[in-house]
């Protein structure tokens, strides 16, 4: 049997964090404007720490103005809606991200729906994720993962996607939903698969392209793989990892790699496939929302 192509997330996005280095240079010559970041973490998830940490390092590896709030876990809702208001206001963060999860005494829709739509460099907001919705991606911000998974996509398959049939399994706001808009625009014939689809397995058989984002440790096996297919594995999952010694864990996707891998054409590892897109799909998202609040034409798009 014939092995996948393994589709290297971290090289693709350091092409990504390099083109949108020298784009913010040349910003900065023309209009002494640095694109401005904020990055929001609330509590002291340690996952969500290293996120930030990266956040902010790449932002200001990338040439960025970059400002870290780090706030207590029990901040209360009131005091960071008044940040975001604070910052919504600041001429010099072009972009606004709070971290999630927030702790559970903080309404999300709440704090999401506050930032300005120009400086939602998630694109959480409803603004956002209408615009993309009605197939206009160019005029949105739209969310860095399924963003960074449409440049993986397009790097392994080529420019045209259309035709093909796609399977996202997962329906959230961050991944499933917004990931099924951008291959509805690609022309993709789009299903999206969730906890209560029926024979799951056949579904995902039928997938030219399979997009798991169920954050289910390997719940998608080899042989529902179509032979060639294309598995972009978004799932992000620590399990429990004994034979690296007591206490120990490692990380798997939502698909049972060592199986797919001889079924996939092309197949992202976990870690270092869609991770690293993320973040440097942000910095791309932020140096679009500097240039939108400048006034200056958008440059090509990078997916
Ligand atoms: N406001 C947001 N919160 C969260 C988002 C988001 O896009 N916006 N996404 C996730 C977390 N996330 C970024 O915030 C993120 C997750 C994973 C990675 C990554 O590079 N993963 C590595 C493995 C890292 C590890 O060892 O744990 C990889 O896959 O190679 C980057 C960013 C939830 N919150």
């Amino acid at each position: 049997m014939s092995q996948a192509r393994i589709i290297d997330g971290k090289a693709i996005a350091a092409s990504v964090r390099d083109e949108i280095s020298s784009r913010s240079a040349a910003l900065f010559e023309a209009s002494g404007v640095r694109p401005g970041l904020a990055v929001v973490l609330v509590g002291e998830d340690p996952a969500s720490q290293v996120y930030v940490r990266n956040k902010d390092a790449t932002a200001a590896a990338c040439g960025f103005h970059s400002v870290k709030h780090t706030l207590d876990a029990d901040t209360s809702e009131a005091d960071l809606l008044d940040l975001i208001g604070h910052l919504n206001e600041d001429a010099a963060i072009h972009g606004i991200l709070v971290q999630l999860p927030l702790p559970g005494h903080i309404d999300e829709s709440k704090v999401l729906r506050l930032i300005k739509p120009e400086k939602d460099v998630d694109g959480f907001h409803p603004v956002n994720v209408g615009l993309l919705t009605a197939g206009e991606r160019d005029t949105a911000l739209v969310p860095c993962t399924p963003a960074g998974s449409l440049v993986l996509l397009k790097r392994t398959l080529g420019d045209t996607l259309s035709g093909m049939n796609a399977v996202v399994i997962g329906r959230s706001n961050i991944v499933g939903k917004p990931m099924a808009s951008l291959l509805l625009q690609e022309s993709c014939t789009v299903t999206i698969a969730h906890s209560r689809t029926k024979d799951l397995p056949n579904v995902v058989r039928a997938a030219d392209i399979v997009v798991a984002a169920v954050g289910r440790p390997e719940i998608v096996r080899g042989d529902w793989i179509k032979p060639g297919a294309t598995v972009i594995d978004v799932g992000i999952n620590r399990i429990p990892a004994p034979e690296r010694g007591e206490g120990k864990n490692r990380l798997v996707g939502d698909v049972a790699f060592d199986e797919a891998v001889g079924h996939a054409g092309a197949i992202t590892p976990v870690p270092g496939g869609v991770g690293p897109m993320t973040i440097a799909m942000l910095m791309a998202n932020t140096l679009t929302a500097a240039r939108r609040q400048l006034g200056l034409a958008e440059e090509a798009a990078l997916f």
